[in-house]
């Protein structure tokens, strides 16, 4: 009998939208709903077992095989630096990383520049390469709030219709990347389950055209 293929997916923000792209390959849970508080979801006959984590928790889950595969942010697994292979871009979840200020904001070059973000390894990351020295401040969300709080200078944040910058006086200083949900897959999984694996991936490319017999 197939082995059980086990899927770890972020709740929240990208559930909904990987669970269509699922039933799009035939891959049903019957029982997930946006408003379940049920965290293991099987289909039976293809063999999946979906699991609804906290999205920082994906790479993990993925990484140590408790998961076969996972789907994630790209924000995400970056800040996670998880020893998984990525391998595909799923192409929904789209947004971006950007460094964003107040719109009157103005660099002191005489003292530090403070940046808040949940994002700390990719914020370390961005101002290393640009050789800028910077003082990191790990927060855990609204972190809009930190340069109006006078916490913060700047902000390193994902971004997506610009909503919540322009709603609080920020702006965009520079963007750092593209972000979207991407499939990951755990080392030792993609060779013992390798060919379940691949043929989910073949699937699951977005755009895919099935030709019609
Ligand atoms: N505004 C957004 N627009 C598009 N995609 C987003 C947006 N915010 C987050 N995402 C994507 O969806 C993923 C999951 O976001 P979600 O808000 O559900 O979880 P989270 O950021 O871990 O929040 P929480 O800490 O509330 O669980 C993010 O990692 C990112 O890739
Ligand atoms: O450009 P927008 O469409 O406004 O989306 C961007 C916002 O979405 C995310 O926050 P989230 O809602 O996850 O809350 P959080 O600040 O608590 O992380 C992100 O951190 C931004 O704050």
């Amino acid at each position: 009998m197939q082995k059980y293929i086990n899927l770890a997916v972020a709740k929240g923000r990208l559930a909904d939208t990987a669970v269509k792209a699922l039933e799009g390959m035939e891959i049903c849970f019957n029982d997930y709903s946006s408003n379940s508080r049920k965290l293991i979801h099987m289909d039976q006959k293809k063999r999946v077992r979906l699991v609804l984590v906290k999205a920082d928790d994906v790479p993990t889950y993925v990484e140590q095989g408790a998961a076969d595969i996972g789907i994630v942010g790209k924000d995400t697994l970056l800040e996670s630096m998880a020893s998984v292979y990525e391998m595909m871009d799923l192409e929904f979840g789209k947004c971006k990383f950007v460094v964003a200020a107040l719109k009157d904001y103005v660099e002191n070059v005489q003292r530090k520049t403070y940046v808040a973000t949940k994002y700390v390894y990719v914020a370390k990351e961005f101002f290393k390469r640009k050789g800028k020295s910077v003082e990191i401040i790990k927060l855990n969300g609204s972190v809009e709030l930190a340069p109006i709080m006078g916490l913060a200078d700047m902000i390193v944040d994902i971004v997506e219709t610009g909503t919540t910058l322009r709603e609080n006086g920020l702006v965009i200083v520079e963007e750092i990347c593209p972000v979207s949900a991407r499939l990951i897959v755990n080392k030792a999984s993609l060779k013992t389950k390798g060919d379940i694996i691949e043929t989910m991936i073949q699937q699951l490319r977005p755009n895919q055209k099935r030709e019609e017999v």
